[in-house]
């Protein structure tokens, strides 16, 4: 039997080079990789978590930001319980980006999702071109949280995935106590993507 309780699908998405891997790679490994390479297609992790007692395995999948990717990537969507959509502080094109991958997520991804706004490379100061109240203001606007990271410092970037852990967590354990049919199947301890998902009504 596997160590874990409950097992979630994260799914980081956003333009090429805003530094969805590296955040990867700084959490699941504590590292920031030289010289990264552009993901091609799909890549996943996994980390498993403690929260409030309970372990929670995170299978975090990295998409390509290349647009010639887009269409597998998108199939990676619908399953996901949680999105990060990334965007470089320092760069303004790939915060202008964000209007597209709003619709991307609005055809793709199921409606419930718990979707994070991040804004990565903060270690890069003078060369900040999208300034925090800003993306917190796009993050308002479309009821996402909101969080500025560093891949490179290591800034935030467990807090990101632990936070998403835990909303989840709380997610299934708050409709654990709903009197319907549906808390029978969600009392049983979640071992996999699919039984998660049943709770989720993916
Ligand atoms: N200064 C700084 N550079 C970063 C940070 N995160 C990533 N980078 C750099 O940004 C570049 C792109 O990083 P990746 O993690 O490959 O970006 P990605 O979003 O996964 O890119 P694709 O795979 O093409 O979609 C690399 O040169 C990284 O070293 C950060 O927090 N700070």
């Amino acid at each position: 039997m596997e160590d874990y309780k409950y097992l979630f699908k994260v799914v980081l998405i956003g333009e090429a080079g805003v530094g969805k891997t590296c955040l990867v790679r700084r959490f699941t490994q504590g590292l920031f990789p030289p010289g990264q390479a552009a993901t091609i297609g799909v890549d996943f992790m996994i980390k498993t978590v403690e929260i409030d007692g309970d372990k929670v395995k995170l299978q975090i999948w990295d998409t390509a930001g290349q647009e010639k990717f887009r269409s597998i990537t998108q199939s990676y969507y619908r399953a996901a319980h949680g999105l990060v959509l990334v965007y470089d502080v320092c760069s303004q094109n790939t915060f202008d980006a964000l209007p597209q991958w709003m619709v991307d997520i609005e055809s793709f991804a199921n409606q419930k999702v718990m979707s994070y706004l991040v804004g990565n490379k903060t270690d890069r100061g003078d060369a900040r071109e999208v300034p925090t109240h800003i993306g917190k203001q796009f993050a308002d606007r479309y009821e996402m949280k909101f969080l500025e990271t560093s891949a490179k410092e290591a800034d935030n970037v467990d807090k990101l995935f632990i936070d998403m852990a835990t909303i989840l967590t709380e997610e299934i354990r708050s409709r654990r106590l709903v009197p319907d049919s549906q808390s029978a199947d969600i009392s049983k301890d979640t071992k996999s993507i699919s039984s998660c998902a049943q709770c989720f009504k993916l």
